[in-house]
């Protein structure tokens, strides 16, 4: 069960050129009838009212129509220069959002368990007397899961400009500056969520095996 959270946002990112994609935008890409980015948005709903959609200007309009139809507003926070990587996305979305903790989720994970941004949210606030500033799930395989993560959102803005100053491009570079939690797979078993969530659609291949098992 889940409850919308009002020192939550939800942040998309989508700003990528989608280049293992082949011609076609990934974060507008049809997956069983919904669009990729619609299908994240759809599920932040259940956690969030507010969500930012990071992408560049000339991706907004088509966007825009994938995500018309969602039950929440949305507002668009496009990067101010192109092609600088993840790290400046989030910082570009997180500096449009004005709630404490954001809801971080690139746009071609549509399998997104709402739930888990509450598990990280409740480790995040347990945290020392502040609670952390970032709060990831960090898998067997030792990945890191940056991308659909909970971060503070002024500390990690803070942090995505200092590592591309640094002339660093990588989510990890910035996480380290944060004091950050995380949640290993036992306990994401526990709260019943799947590593599924993580599943990210980079390839026309991926689409269609996420299709088929949509039928
Ligand atoms: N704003 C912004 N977001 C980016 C950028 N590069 C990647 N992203 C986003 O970061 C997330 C993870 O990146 P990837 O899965 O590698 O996506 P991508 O770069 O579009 O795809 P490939 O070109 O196939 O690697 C996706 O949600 C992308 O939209 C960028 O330069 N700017």
């Amino acid at each position: 069960m889940t409850t919308r959270s009002t020192s939550l946002a939800g942040l998309v990112i989508a700003g990528g050129y989608s280049t293992r994609f082949g011609e076609a935008d990934k974060a507008v890409a049809d997956l069983a009838g919904t669009p990729m980015s619609r299908r994240v948005v759809d599920r932040l709903a259940a956690v969030t009212d507010s969500v930012v959609i990071n992408c560049r200007e000339d991706q907004r309009s088509a966007l825009q129509d994938a995500l018309r139809e969602c039950d929440l507003e949305i507002r668009f926070a496009t990067d101010p220069i192109d092609d600088q990587g993840p790290v400046a996305g989030i910082q570009t979305g997180l500096e449009a959002l004005d709630r404490e903790y954001a809801a971080v989720v690139a746009c071609d994970m549509p399998f997104v368990d709402p739930a888990l941004f509450e598990v990280l949210l409740e480790r995040a606030r347990e945290h020392g007397s502040d609670g952390a500033d970032a709060a990831v799930v960090q898998l067997e395989d030792g990945w890191y899961q940056t991308t659909q993560a909970l971060y503070r959102t002024d500390s990690m803005a803070q942090a995505c400009g200092e590592t591309l100053a640094a002339d660093d491009r990588r989510i990890l570079a910035a996480l380290e500056r944060l004091e950050y939690v995380t949640i290993d797979e036992p306990t994401l078993e526990r709260a019943g969520i799947d590593v599924q969530t993580f599943e990210s659609i980079d390839t026309q291949d991926a689409l269609e095996a996420a299709a088929v098992r949509l039928e």
